[in-house]
């Protein structure tokens, strides 16, 4: 995937990227919309090849002006297109100039919403993009609520720049959002349509540049970056021939409290997979025969007394911490062990929450939080976190240090920098595949990959297996059927 279209901006971003390509490289404000009403049209025709009937909702600023734009070359393709509106007819400079082509190619006048889009078989929400600032009411929230019946009714839906109603920068809703089969969107892809409800609501992201020239992005530094499956073969090359188990790691999980011994074992099974040299588990000693005849490759001690973690630590090169930990002493007292060690960390799950009690700061860790646990750690509700899911994200390193991964739909990587995987499915949201990634990337870094890396890595990577393994269907999706995937995705250098 090429750079640019790995890039994710703020609307304020895409903006600063419209006023340089109208300025700097001369391409007309009108010209640009004129490409994004082509983009869109065409992603129309390519998707809903037989629709004869297209309804197009404009609103006032330029994302109207796009919808005017597409209902003139849908008109001109011999559609029957019905324009609707939800207040004054287009207001922004080349709205105006796109709604009098449409008019002066003998377009009719927008119908006013509310009212059913009727029989239309395809619906163009060109109501907001970017200019969404303030939580949808009135007219423009009846609007949003025609497009979602109609979609309801089994209309198409193409969201023109961002589906109305959602938040271009973090993903979080204005209210209900139009839900789309397919966002087309322009100039700089937007990272709110990534993460948070942002996936939900924007079906298959369509990304155009509308020909800006590379240079109309340069120095402006994007909010984030897709985590992209090209860089897995840089991120994890083929094995020396020389390579002997050594070589290649040594993962020291620590987990399983009573009743919870199979997280611990998710994880240490996911390291084996991701291709750690040598994994050892630190559980309840009642676990430890269960859990060797489980994964007879796993190494397991039964670990009563939190002083002897400290002779299996010196032989470990990184420590996964907090499958299955639980919160109470056992897990306290392995917990505070671990802390006194200078290995990189991988601390998810119960870990976490104990940490939140009793906060720290350290380079050499990852913290893998879910949106409640990340909640828990910077002392706020997971309704706030969710809706400032970039700025909570790059709020964990710059309280704990070292580098975090927020879970959830578009999870986000903050360290040095701020990367997102967009890959990943429902199927996913079921116990036990956090502990699968803790694994994961416990085992990167037991391979060598800084931290930074191994989390991006490691994020992609539990994604792509999840993916693979949801081909058989979501519901019903297991961690084991992930873990399963994982030889596949870690091998990305085919030998
Ligand atoms: N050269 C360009 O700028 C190009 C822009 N493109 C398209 O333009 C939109 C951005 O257009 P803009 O006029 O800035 O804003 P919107 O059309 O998104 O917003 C419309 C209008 O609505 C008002 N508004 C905001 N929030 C609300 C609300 N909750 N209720 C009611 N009204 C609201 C606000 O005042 C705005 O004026 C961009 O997304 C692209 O689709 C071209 O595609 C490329 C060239
Ligand atoms: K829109």
């Amino acid at each position: 995937m090429n750079d640019i279209a790995c890039r994710l901006y703020s609307a304020a971003q895409v903006r600063e990227l419209d006023r340089r390509a109208i300025e700097r490289h001369g391409i007309p404000g009108y010209t640009l919309m004129q490409r994004a009403g082509v983009a869109c049209w065409a992603e129309i025709r390519r998707r809903w090849p037989a629709a004869r009937k297209l309804a197009v909702v404009c609103g006032g600023g330029n994302n109207g002006g796009d919808g005017y734009v597409i209902a003139r070359l849908a008109r001109g393709a011999g559609l029957s297109v019905t324009l609707y509106a939800i207040g004054p007819a287009a207001t922004a400079g080349d709205a105006v100039k796109a709604r009098a082509d449409w008019l002066s190619g003998g377009g009719a006048e927008a119908l006013l919403l509310p009212g059913g889009l009727d029989g239309a078989e395809v619906v163009v929400d060109a109501l907001f993009g970017i200019g969404l600032s303030r939580p949808l009411q009135g007219a423009a929230a009846a609007a949003v609520d025609a497009m979602r019946s109609a979609r309801a009714a089994g209309a198409g839906v193409l969201a023109v720049d961002i589906p109305s109603g959602l938040d271009a920068d973090n993903g979080r809703l204005w209210g209900a959002a139009v839900l789309a089969d397919v966002t087309v969107s322009f100039i700089g892809r937007k990272l709110g349509l990534e993460t948070g409800e942002g996936p939900a609501c924007s079906g298959e992201r369509v990304f155009d540049r509308l020909d800006l020239p590379p240079e109309a992005y340069e120095g402006i530094v994007p909010m984030a970056t897709l985590l992209a499956q090209e860089q897995l073969a840089h991120w994890l090359p083929r094995r020396a021939r020389g390579a002997h188990k050594g070589s290649h790691g040594h993962v020291l999980v620590v987990g399983g409290d009573a009743g919870m011994a199979g997280a611990a074992l998710m994880a240490g099974r996911a390291a084996l997979r991701s291709g750690a040299g040598l994994v050892t588990l630190a559980t309840r000693a009642a676990h430890a025969a269960a859990l060797t005849t489980a994964q007879p490759e796993l190494m397991c001690h039964g670990i009563e007394e939190p002083a002897l973690l400290r002779r299996l630590m010196e032989r470990a090169d990184v420590v996964a911490i907090g499958p299955g930990l639980g919160q109470d002493e056992w897990g306290l007292g392995l917990l505070a062990e671990v802390l006194d060690s200078s290995l990189p960390l991988v601390v998810d799950a119960d870990a976490l929450n104990l940490l939140a009690r009793e906060p720290i700061r350290r380079d050499n860790w990852v913290l893998t939080p879910h949106p409640g646990e990340a909640a828990r750690l910077l002392r706020c509700s997971t309704a706030e976190v969710q809706r400032e899911r970039p700025v909570a994200a790059q709020a964990l390193p710059a309280r704990y240090g070292g580098v975090a991964v927020l879970k959830g739909a578009g999870s986000l990587v903050a360290g040095q920098r701020l990367r997102l995987c967009d890959r990943g499915n429902p199927g996913m949201a079921v116990g036990g595949m956090g502990d699968v990634l803790t694994g994961i990337i416990a085992a990167l870094i037991s391979q060598g990959l800084p931290l930074e890396e191994a989390a991006g890595a490691g994020v992609l990577l539990h994604a792509l297996a999840g993916d693979l393994a949801a081909a058989g269907g979501e519901r019903g999706l297991l961690p084991g059927d992930l873990i399963g995937q994982l030889r596949r995705v870690v091998n990305p250098v085919v030998a």
